[in-house]
């Protein structure tokens, strides 16, 4: 089983503005409002793809209701803490040039308690699932080195677990020193890490170094432009087709449901990078935060090109 988790969680509205001007009135058109959160994300793709998943994380009040409710229908077995207050909603507002303006809000402050309650959960599925995945960004009242604090002693209960981070920032930076098995940061968040905007071949070295330090999997998403994985057993470079894009919205939680899925089924590093590739574009053909199917997924596998970027070899 694949168990997530979403520190904090979000209900994402998604809204057309056909023209956005900013310091002025918008009318918009409502496009979709959907259960999300990183990790929420994760548990989507994962059913979609056929693999069993667990959502852990906290909620609260009637956007808390809506999460716990959507991921019922949908089929996603939960695990939740209630917060006394809101979970946050996050707005996305797609307009005519192809841009999505993202504004998220920081979250609920989730008091001590809670996050106790919450890491005595994630420890207790251990012996239950194959991978814990940790995702997005933590809220007021959690400690920046949170994520790191969890990784060591997921591996200190059971170092066979493997342990999938998708976050940003100084949570992201104290993290990496705990050596999840993959890490997935967009070339902007992992030149956050490093205080400079990276060339892709800079992302590359970082990239290397960082699996030369124990960290088994590391995948730079680059948007329009694909993805690099580097693994020991080398770098490959992923190009997705140019297609007409609805929402990029959640693409990367959907790379890392896809390779959790195929590092599941024993997938070789090349297929599990094409799976990978080929989910986030069946996902960014659908809007808000949906995660594509397994049946899209096999209609987009032959057209991701996988390069191996012989040069930069491990
Ligand atoms: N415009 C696009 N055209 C084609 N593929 C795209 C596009 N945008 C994203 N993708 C695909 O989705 C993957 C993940 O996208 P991206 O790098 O934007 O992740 P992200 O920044 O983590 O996204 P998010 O935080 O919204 O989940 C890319 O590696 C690529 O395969
Ligand atoms: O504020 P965070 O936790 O970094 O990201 C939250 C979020 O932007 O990530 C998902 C897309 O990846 C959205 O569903 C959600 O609104």
């Amino acid at each position: 089983m694949i168990t997530t988790l979403t520190i904090n969680p979000a209900v994402d509205y998604t809204v057309k503005a056909p023209e956005l001007k900013i310091g002025k009135v918008n009318r918009v058109e409502f496009v979709s409002k959907a259960a999300a959160g990183k990790g929420i994300n994760v548990s989507k793709g994962v059913k979609n793809l056929g693999e069993e998943t667990k959502a852990l994380g906290c909620i609260g009040g009637e956007s808390g209701q809506f999460i716990g409710g959507s991921l019922k229908e949908l089929g996603i077995t939960t695990d939740f803490t209630w917060i006394q207050d809101d979970t946050r909603i996050n707005i996305k507002v797609i307009d005519d040039l192809g841009h999505e303006t993202k504004i998220n809000q920081l979250g609920p402050k989730i008091p001590k308690e809670v996050l106790e309650v919450i890491e005595e959960k994630v420890i207790s599925t251990i012996d239950e699932s194959e991978f814990i995945v940790l995702a997005g960004s933590l809220p007021s009242g959690c400690s920046e080195d949170f994520y790191q604090k969890l990784i060591n002693k997921i591996k200190e209960e059971n170092n066979n677990i493997k342990v999938f981070l998708d976050t940003s920032q100084a949570p992201l930076k104290l993290a990496l020193e705990a050596k999840p098995n993959l890490v997935k940061p967009n070339l902007r968040e992992l030149g956050e890490v490093y205080g400079k905007e990276l060339s892709v071949e800079e992302a590359v070295e970082i990239s290397k170094n960082l699996v030369e330090d124990g960290i088994e999997m590391v995948l730079v998403s680059l948007g329009a432009e694909g993805a690099v994985l580097t693994t020991k057993e080398g770098t490959l470079k992923a190009t997705p087709p140019e297609v007409d894009v609805v929402s990029t919205v959640g693409a990367g939680d959907s790379v890392v449901a896809a390779m959790a899925v195929a590092y599941l089924n024993d997938y070789k590093i090349k297929d599990m990078f094409r799976f990978a590739i080929a989910m986030s574009i069946a996902t960014i053909l659908r809007p808000g935060a949906e995660m594509g199917t397994l049946e899209e997924v096999n209609q987009y596998l032959d057209e991701i090109k996988i390069d191996k970027l012989e040069l930069l070899e491990c």
